[in-house]
């Protein structure tokens, strides 16, 4: 069997990578499967532990961190976040493509220890739309969305350094697009 992708779904807190990622739940074309990252960040209401994140303390974050158990990690707006390296391995190796969803300092770690991972860039379509989203989500209080806009307009700087940009206008165009990517890419992978 041959093992799955890598892919990473990165942009500006906001853009819509959770909502994008939300139409390939039923997509069994795609084999994709969501790595379930780590965070310090406490959960927001209808938040599950172990499936929109592994919800922990700093202590333990860090822990995990000196014993190398992060395939990438970032501090963002005051709280830590990483990939658990085994779980995507393991994933891998069942031959699934494994979707990152993360920000661009994490990205820039994966793109070095990974060069054959498939970067997408989320971007909005203007960077008050971009606004409006955080602020529509109602998620986050006025201080922390100001520092998450302000690290959005540093974050969209890097994107030269993805292999696809896609904008999210609309969710669904950008989901296909995403589709028809990551359906490239397994063709060339079951080419080689
Ligand atoms: N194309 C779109 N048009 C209008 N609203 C959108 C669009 N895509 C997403 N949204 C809305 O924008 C808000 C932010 O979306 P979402 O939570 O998916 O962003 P995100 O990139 O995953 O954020 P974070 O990185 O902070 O987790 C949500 O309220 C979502 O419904
Ligand atoms: N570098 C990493 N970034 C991650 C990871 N999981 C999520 N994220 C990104 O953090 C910000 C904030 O997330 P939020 O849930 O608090 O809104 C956002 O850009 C996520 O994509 C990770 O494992 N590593």
């Amino acid at each position: 069997m041959k093992r799955g992708l890598l892919i990473i779904l990165s942009g500006p807190s906001g853009v819509g990578k959770g909502t994008i990622r939300k139409y390939f739940e039923k997509n069994e074309r795609l084999r994709l499967a969501y790595s379930i990252s780590m965070t310090t960040r406490k959960p927001r209401a209808g938040e599950v532990d172990g499936k929109d994140y592994y919800f922990t303390t700093k202590e333990d974050f860090q822990n995990r961190v000196k014993n190398g158990e992060l395939l990438e990690y970032a501090e963002f707006v005051g709280n830590y976040y990483g990939t658990p390296l085994k779980e995507v391995e393991r994933l891998r190796d069942e031959g699934k493509n494994v979707l990152l969803e993360i920000e661009v300092q994490g990205a820039t770690q994966v793109q070095k220890k990974c060069p054959d991972a498939i970067s997408i860039f989320i971007i909005p379509p203007s960077m008050e739309e971009l606004e409006a989203r955080i602020r529509g989500r109602r998620s986050e209080p006025e201080e922390i969305i100001q520092q998450r806009l302000a690290k959005a307009a540093n974050e969209m700087k890097m994107i030269a350094q993805y292999k696809y940009i896609v904008c999210n206008d609309d969710p669904k165009l950008a989901a296909e697009l995403i589709e028809t990517i990551i359906l490239r890419h397994m063709e060339l992978e079951e080419n080689k």
